[in-house]
């Protein structure tokens, strides 16, 4: 016998399987082939109306050659990065199109690539209202740099540059009693018995003990800690995120975010503490810290009491400070182990300069030209924001790279990233010579490079706030260890890489055997 709801229940079965049926071999294809359609349709009116714009405003610039609407770069780029050749890739494009000046189509957007000093002046100098870190970097690096002089363009940013500014007056870069206590507890931390150490982890360690002391008032005191702080792990991970995020260009959105939420709220937890604690503080309090044990976070209490914005410029600012200043330092001793000669030099100025022991002044630091040229052929092969982005915030023009003559300007609608390296322009051949790849800080004694063709500190109105800061600390640091050794030995067994993230450093890390002076 069969009941009448058996039946339906066979109808209903039927009827669902013919509509996953229909659904999965008819409907989805259909649907997916005529979204795809839409999608390409979209994105060659889209191409059309910006390749119009581009030649309304000027020529465009070598093209950059890729299959699949632009993915194919998008791999290679991804490919090179991570076996740490971003460089040699960038080069080897710019050379290929014999143009310092691409571009790259991909899906429908057009990135410029450029290690052209007049093109990048435009970008940071010349045209600099042209130009801004845009809104595309601003919503993808939010929730790390909130709303903080780096993510920031127009009068958000000129208000956390007046509010930064003041703190990096000469008076204040001049106290370099901030590094002593710092740069003596790592000193205390390298063998005297010509054993091997990792100079570069314990920079890294010391940049981030003095960039906290000056900024919070307190060390993390990561020198006097072993194994990795929770809080140096998440700061690293989320500038390695926020990295990917930026090269992976309109593609981010399939980006996994993995534990990037977990990761800023441990950084939050560990920076906010520090916030809430000044905020308590009375501003006549607050007065009197300031003049008497100076810390960059009780000093702009004392302009601003909102604690997003304090949070958000301290963040910046222990970005800004600390890898920059540990990355230079470290691909400092990693070329001088190979050149014992400069080695002897450095050593003798700096004895007949400060002497063997004393601790030097901010004038003795200025004074002394080798330890400039040491630190400027560092920072010349190694600058430690290698590679950087601009977008362009109205229409308008590089000034050279285009046409079939590659020197008429290159056409710029509003939207169109520029993404620009420091470091393949300043190991250009044509500009630095044959020995451009060379640590020679010989070649800085009678001469000086050509306008923008040095700029690891970049230029124009948003120049580096913190470059007499870094200076001043890298010089303290090496006289320091000068007087206390007088051979650096390489012990590097394995090659060394460019490890590129938002700053360069020894992927390899920095082994030496440092000789202690006899007494
Ligand atoms: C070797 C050391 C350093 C190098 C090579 C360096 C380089 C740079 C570069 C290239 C920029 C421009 C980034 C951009 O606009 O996209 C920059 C910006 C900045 N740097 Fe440095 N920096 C160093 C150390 C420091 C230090 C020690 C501080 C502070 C303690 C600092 C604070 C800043 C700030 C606040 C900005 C943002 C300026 C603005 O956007 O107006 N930097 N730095």
């Amino acid at each position: 016998m069969q009941y009448p709801g058996t039946n339906l229940q066979q109808v209903f079965n039927e009827l669902s399987i013919t509509m996953i049926t229909d659904l999965l071999f008819n409907k989805i294809p259909t649907l997916l082939a005529a979204s795809l359609l839409g999608g390409c349709l979209m994105i060659f009116i889209y191409k059309l109306t910006w390749k119009q714009q581009i030649s309304r405003l000027g020529k465009r610039s070598a093209l950059i050659p890729a299959s699949f609407m632009g993915l194919s770069e998008v791999y290679c780029v991804l490919k090179y990065a991570k076996m740490n050749k971003n460089r040699e890739f960038w080069a080897m494009r710019f050379t290929e199109l014999q143009n310092y000046t691409m571009e790259l189509e991909m899906l429908w957007k057009r990135i410029i690539f450029t290690s052209e000093p007049e093109n990048i002046k435009a970008v940071l100098a010349t045209q600099f209202n042209d130009f801004g870190k845009g809104e595309v970097f601003h919503d993808s690096w939010h929730e790390f740099l909130g709303d903080s002089i780096f993510s920031t363009d127009g009068e958000l940013w000129k208000g956390s540059r007046a509010l930064i500014r003041p703190q990096f007056i000469k008076d204040r870069v001049s106290d370099l009693h901030i590094f002593e206590n710092h740069v003596q507890h790592m000193i205390s931390l390298i063998p005297r018995n010509g054993e091997t150490v990792d100079i570069a982890e314990l920079f890294f360690r010391f940049t981030l003990d003095s960039a906290t002391d000056f900024l919070l008032g307190e060390s993390v005191n990561s020198l006097g800690t072993t194994g990795e702080m929770k809080f140096v792990k998440a700061f690293a991970q989320i500038q390695q995120y926020q990295n990917d995020v930026t090269r992976l260009g309109p593609l981010r959105v399939f980006m996994p975010k993995g534990n990037f939420k977990e990761n800023i709220k441990i950084l939050n937890s560990f920076v906010e503490p520090f916030v809430k604690k000044t905020l308590q503080l009375k501003p006549e309090e607050l007065l009197e810290k300031t003049e008497t044990n100076y810390n960059f976070l009780h000093a702009l209490a004392g302009f601003t009491r909102d604690p997003k914005v304090l949070r958000d410029q301290l963040v910046a600012v222990l970005l800004a400070g600390r890898d920059t200043t540990a990355g230079t330092l470290s691909w400092c001793f990693y070329e001088l182990a190979k050149r014992p000669e400069c080695v002897e030099i450095l050593r003798q100025e700096i004895l007949d300069t400060v002497g063997p022991d004393a601790a030097p002044t901010y004038a003795h630091l200025k004074g002394m030209k080798y330890l400039q040229h040491v630190m400027d052929e560092t920072l010349r092969l190694y600058p430690a924001v290698p590679f950087n982005i601009r977008v362009a915030l109205k229409d308008t023009v590089l000034p050279t790279g285009g046409g079939a003559t590659k020197l008429e300007p290159v056409g710029v609608p509003a939207g169109t990233p520029i993404a620009y390296s420091a470091l393949v322009m300043q190991r250009r051949k044509d500009i630095f010579g044959p020995d451009a790849d060379e640590f020679r800080p010989e070649r800085w004694r009678n001469w000086s490079p050509k306008p923008w063709t040095f700029i690891p500190f970049n230029g124009g109105p948003r120049i580096c706030i913190g470059q007499q800061f870094a200076y001043a600390e890298m010089a303290y640091t090496i006289v320091r260890l000068f007087q206390t050794f007088d051979g650096v030995q390489d012990r590097m067994v394995v090659p060394q890489f460019e490890r590129c993230e938002t700053t360069i450093s020894p992927g390899a890390g920095v082994k030496i055997a440092l000789r202690p002076v006899k007494n």
